[in-house]
């Protein structure tokens, strides 16, 4: 079987670079591609050099145009406005896509589920198997727990990161919320400040850390009276994330069109 060509735009990233290693560990797929913003000073450069995998034969480039023929699957882990123009490159030519990029708005998110009416998409705040067993866990966990406890998400995060809350904790409302159906929006408390008043029932608190080199944790509490059980998460190397998207790459590979998450590459819906 034909290998699986990958571009990899955002690549002098931090995540662009664990991207590029991890088509270097894993088997069935390659490094087709790999894309800067206009004007990098690393465009002309070679990808694997840029990565510390040694030279790939594949120089960063700035125009998807150009590199259009060498890739099927485009991952992306940039910012929301980069990822909208890859989105609709990708739709224009037909390519499947990974996304990881977090911080999107509502027409962000609408436009990205309007795309996989065409094209097929794996959309996910965090690729770690970790993270998302425990978005099971905190399904489970609320349907016991969630209309009593007093939910609080706790998110710590690298000082480079530029969105709050995570992408993660977001997803890890999103699915308590899911489970105790109820809207997010109307039992997220993002902000608390001044003189808040006693804590309301049936709300989910965000609260937010940024410091220094923290790859990325989560944790999610479920307190009561008495007792209380925290769910939490610790990334310790992004080669968790970049390992998940190449195999979410791998699998969209074989998808025709439609909006995909982790649990649906790992099997862990339902
Ligand atoms: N889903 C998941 O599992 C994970 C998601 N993430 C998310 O991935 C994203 C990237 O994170 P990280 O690698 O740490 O960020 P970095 O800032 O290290 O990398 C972002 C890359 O995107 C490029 N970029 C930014 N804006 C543009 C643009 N307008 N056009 C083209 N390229 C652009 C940057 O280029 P330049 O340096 O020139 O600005 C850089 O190469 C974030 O949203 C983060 O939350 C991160 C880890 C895991
Ligand atoms: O910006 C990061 O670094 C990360 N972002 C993702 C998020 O917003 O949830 C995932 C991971 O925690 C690292």
């Amino acid at each position: 079987m034909n290998e699986i060509r990958i571009a990899i735009v955002g690549a002098p990233g931090r995540m662009g670079r664990q991207l590029i290693q991890a088509t270097q560990q894993a088997e069935g797929v390659r490094l087709g591609a790999a894309l800067a913003r206009k004007g990098s000073s690393l465009i002309g450069s070679d990808a694997g050099e840029l990565a510390g995998v040694g030279n790939l034969g594949v120089p960063v480039s700035d125009s998807l145009t150009a590199v259009a023929d060498d890739f099927d699957i485009l991952i992306d882990f940039t910012r929301p406005e980069a990822t909208l123009d890859y989105l609709a490159f990708c739709r224009a030519h037909h390519k499947g896509m990974v996304i990881g990029t977090t911080g999107f708005d509502e027409a962000g998110k609408h436009a990205i589920s309007e795309a996989a009416q065409e094209i097929a998409i794996v959309f996910a705040a965090n690729f770690s198997v970790g993270v998302n067993l425990l978005l099971k866990l905190l399904e489970q966990t609320a349907r016991v727990m969630g209309d009593y406890a007093d939910i609080e998400i706790i998110e710590a995060h690298h000082r480079h990161k530029v969105d709050a809350p995570s992408g993660t904790a977001l997803a890890m409302g999103e699915a308590i919320a899911g489970a105790m159906q109820w809207d997010l929006n109307e039992h997220a408390v993002y902000e608390r400040v001044g003189h808040t008043g006693e804590r309301k029932p049936q709300t989910i608190g965000f609260a937010t850390v940024r410091a220094g080199d923290i790859v990325g944790e989560h944790t999610a509490l479920f307190a009561d009276i008495g007792e209380r059980i925290e769910i939490s998460h610790k990334a310790s190397s992004r080669m968790t994330f970049a390992k998940g998207a190449v195999k979410a790459a791998e699998w969209v590979f074989s998808q025709k069109k439609g909006l995909f998450s982790m649990r649906d590459v790992l099997n862990l819906e339902g």
